[in-house]
């Protein structure tokens, strides 16, 4: 459904007698609402009151639909519209806590002075103990300048800073991890380049997140290079990893070998060249882009792949076909050809919603809330602070995509996002690669 934009919580009074509920649901459905939960607030003796969380593509068709509730009449009412999504963020999304308690003077000296000093002392004199007496270990840094927040653009880190929050409660709950927003006012490779090996050594691990091409890919290389701890560029590659999972899985019910898919990608920025990159070096032969800006195409000429002019072309020429433009409703559904296979990635709106791409003869659709880089950072970070990695290699990518594979229900492109599970599958993998790396090197 593209344009669903907005999302809010109606809150609906009816008379206790079957068949209200129905009423109102019909209503909002008729007028192209899309019902999430249904929770019964209060069911009393004559009125019922429930919370019915409702997305809709703008506040008229929202207005449309509170008027058409109030008009079935017999008591049936919208008494309130909430948007729990900015309630959901008053206070911001997340806090730092202590592990420890303090109940005493005693728990405050080993805790803090003077007890603290003897174990800077200890991690003075053998710098390596910090992994084990510090959180450094297990914090990851979740950096961003701004320039390509979702596919929202060049809003600034402050802006940003909400999805920056986004990344480490999901650190968090999915792979217990701290990760701690840095938001930076410069885009200059130099600057954040710098800026980010002067700060590096109070944490486990860099996450490039919503920084824009080209720059993004210069600023990551060069962290690679320069930081023995692990770094990764959300965008690039975890967008990759569960990208080449969708489409091993999308592979395997076509019946076909994904070396010999033909796959097109539109949009050649931080995902979409990622992406390209991946699938070529997990050995798909036929990869084809393309994207408006020239220096776009040129780098994907320069990985080896194959550059197409249009979407119409990619459309006419691709079997399975993978957009990444932050531009929402950019495929015409008159492009889709019958049994293709369409991953529409950009957030919050993809370029086609998998409700039209299937009903124009897709034989597999997915958005970017379902392919979503969710499935792949935490798990990825989690195996490789695990390891102790200096660095996440596309050995270990490679692994977290498989695990992905195999997390996989039948007919489904991808594992459920919150099951845990997949994210300890993910990780195990990730680790048991990045620990043969390290025997090999050593
Ligand atoms: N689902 C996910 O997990 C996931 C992960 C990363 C990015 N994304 C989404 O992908 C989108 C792009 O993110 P990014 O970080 O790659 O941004 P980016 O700015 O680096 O890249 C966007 C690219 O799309 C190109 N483009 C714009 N209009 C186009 C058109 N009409 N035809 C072809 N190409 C066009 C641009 O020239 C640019 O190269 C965003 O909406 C983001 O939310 C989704
Ligand atoms: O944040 C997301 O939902 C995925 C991705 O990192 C994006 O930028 O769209
Ligand atoms: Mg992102």
């Amino acid at each position: 459904m593209v344009g669903q934009n907005i999302m809010r919580n109606l809150i609906v009074h009816t008379p206790s007698k079957p068949g209200n509920l129905g009423k109102v649901t019909t209503v909002i459905g008729a007028h192209g609402g899309d019902i999430g939960d249904i929770k019964t607030l209060k069911v009393g003796t004559l009125t019922t009151i429930r919370d019915i969380t409702c997305t809709v593509e703008d506040a008229t068709v929202l207005d449309t639909i509170v008027k058409s509730i109030n008009a079935l009449g017999n008591g049936i009412e919208v008494r309130a519209i909430s948007d729990d999504v900015l309630k959901a963020h008053e206070g911001g999304k997340i806090h730092m806590t202590s592990r420890m308690d303090l109940h005493s003077i005693e728990d405050l000296r080993r805790v803090y002075t003077p007890g603290v000093a003897s174990v800077c002392e200890e991690i003075q004199r053998s710098p390596e103990k910090a992994s084990y007496y510090t959180s450094i270990g297990n914090t990851v840094a979740i950096v961003t300048d701004g320039t390509a927040i979702l596919g929202l653009g060049n809003i600034g880190p402050v802006a940003g800073m909400p999805v920056m929050e986004g990344k480490a409660v999901l650190f968090d709950q999915l792979a217990g991890i701290s990760g701690v927003p840095i938001l930076l006012d410069t885009s200059d490779p130099d600057e954040v380049v710098e800026t980010v090996k002067h700060i590096s050594q109070g944490y486990g691990g860099i996450l490039l997140e919503d920084i824009g091409s080209p720059h993004c890919f210069e600023i990551e290389e060069r962290l690679k290079e320069d930081l023995s701890i692990p770094v990764m560029h959300d965008d690039q590659h975890g967008t990759a990893v569960v990208t080449l999972a969708a489409t091993l899985s999308a592979c395997r019910y076509a019946g076909v070998d994904i070396k010999d898919a033909v796959v097109g990608q539109i949009g050649l920025g931080a995902a979409g060249l990622a992406i390209c990159r991946m699938l070529m070096a997990y050995g798909v032969s036929e990869v084809y882009g393309t994207d408006p800006q020239e220096s776009a195409v040129m780098r994907l000429r320069q990985y080896g792949g194959n550059v197409l002019n249009s979407i119409e072309e990619v459309m006419a020429h691709c079997d399975i076909v993978i957009a990444t433009t932050g531009v929402k409703g950019l495929i015409d559904p008159s492009l889709v050809r019958e049994g293709q296979i369409i991953l529409a990635l950009s957030n919050p709106y993809p370029e086609i919603s998998p409700e039209d791409a299937i009903a124009a003869g897709a034989a597999y659709a997915a958005d970017g809330r379902l392919v979503n880089n969710i499935l792949g950072f935490p798990g990825i970070f989690r195996g490789a602070l695990n390891a102790n990695a200096k660095d996440i290699t596309y050995p270990m990518l490679v692994a977290a995509a498989e695990a992905l594979v195999e997390c996989t229900r039948h007919g489904d492109l991808v594992p459920p996002p919150l099951d845990h599970n997949v994210h300890k599958i993910v990780a195990k993998a990730v680790e048991r690669i990045a620990l043969k790396e390290m025997v090999h090197e050593g």
